[in-house]
């Protein structure tokens, strides 16, 4: 496990000082040149709105993003996972502070250059399952890179399409596939052009708990087998046990972090959490 710094406001688990951070680190030191860390965030802050009836989404987050490790972001509703990880993934501005993708900061990058940038090296899995539905599964998956006319490497297609376990379905279209598969197909896209970092927001918010159950199985071995890096937002105990990393947002920070959790020391986490009363 890397050496990390952890601190945090008001909870119990993590006592006394005033910055959040969840910063594993330092392999390299310095921006965001580290080849253990895949993305960083920095004082990262974002608003909407200002005044009575602004609001302020996240607060200062510092955080690192080991590389191919599986990092689950927990929290109340209205904590900030989504925010953070569009802002992560550079789906969304920031109000103040600096993110890097890899050796990149990407808060510095104009329109042209972070749609490039998100295209070649960040892979996105959504809650739905946003599949063509008059592609076949195989076409579904290489569409991204067909589109920016990318040759997909064969080799590792083959790879992840077993990973994923869809070899029989490939000529299906999504109409014909469980939404698990559906889903499947969705993880396998997102895995095609070997991205950096993928992305998912609540990936299994729509299956039930077996096919739910099968699309973190694959993700976590796309982590074991294909050395893939993962940060998933969801509010599920048994999905967040997945990962090797879980880091609790509350209204807008970082408040704690849970490094190779199960579902049991997740939800008591949680429940601690319910007890003690949310930050601020
Ligand atoms: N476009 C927006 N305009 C104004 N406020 C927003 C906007 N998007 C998010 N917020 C606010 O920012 C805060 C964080 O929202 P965010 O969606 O990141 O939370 P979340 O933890 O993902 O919540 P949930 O678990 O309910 O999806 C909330 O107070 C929300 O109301």
């Amino acid at each position: 496990m890397p050496e990390r710094t952890f601190r945090s406001t008001h909870l119990p688990f993590n006592q006394g000082v005033t910055v959040t951070t969840a910063v594993a680190n330092p392999l390299t030191g310095g921006g965001g040149e580290s080849t253990a860390v895949a993305a960083r965030a920095r004082q990262l802050v974002k608003a909407y709105g200002s005044g009575e009836t602004g609001v302020v989404a996240l607060d200062r987050v510092d955080v690192d993003i080991a590389r191919g490790a599986f990092t689950a972001i927990m929290g109340p509703s209205g904590s900030g996972k989504s925010t953070l990880m569009h802002c992560l993934a550079g789906l969304d501005s920031v109000s103040s502070g600096q993110i890097w993708v890899g050796g990149t900061e990407i808060t510095s990058l104009k329109d042209k250059k972070l749609t490039r940038l998100r295209r070649d090296h960040i892979g996105f899995i959504f809650q739905a399952f946003n599949l063509l539905p008059t592609l076949t599964a195989a076409e579904n998956i290489t569409l991204p890179m067909d589109i920016a006319g990318v040759k997909p490497d064969r080799a590792w297609l083959d790879q992840v399409v077993q990973t994923v376990g869809l070899g029989g379905r490939l000529r299906h279209r999504p109409a014909q596939l469980s939404g698990g598969q559906q889903q499947r197909v969705a993880v396998a896209r997102a895995l095609a052009s070997r991205p950096d970092i993928i992305f998912g927001d609540e990936p299994t918010g729509n299956l039930d708990s077996r096919a739910g159950a099968e699309v973190l199985g694959f993700l976590r071995r796309s982590v074991d087998e294909l050395s893939q890096t993962i940060v998933m937002v969801t509010h599920d105990p048994v999905a967040a046990s997945y990962a090797d990393r879980v880091l609790y947002l509350a209204d807008g920070r970082i408040v704690d972090e849970m490094w190779r959790p199960t579902a049991e020391t997740v939800l008591d986490r949680m429940k601690a959490f319910d007890t003690f009363g949310r930050v601020s």
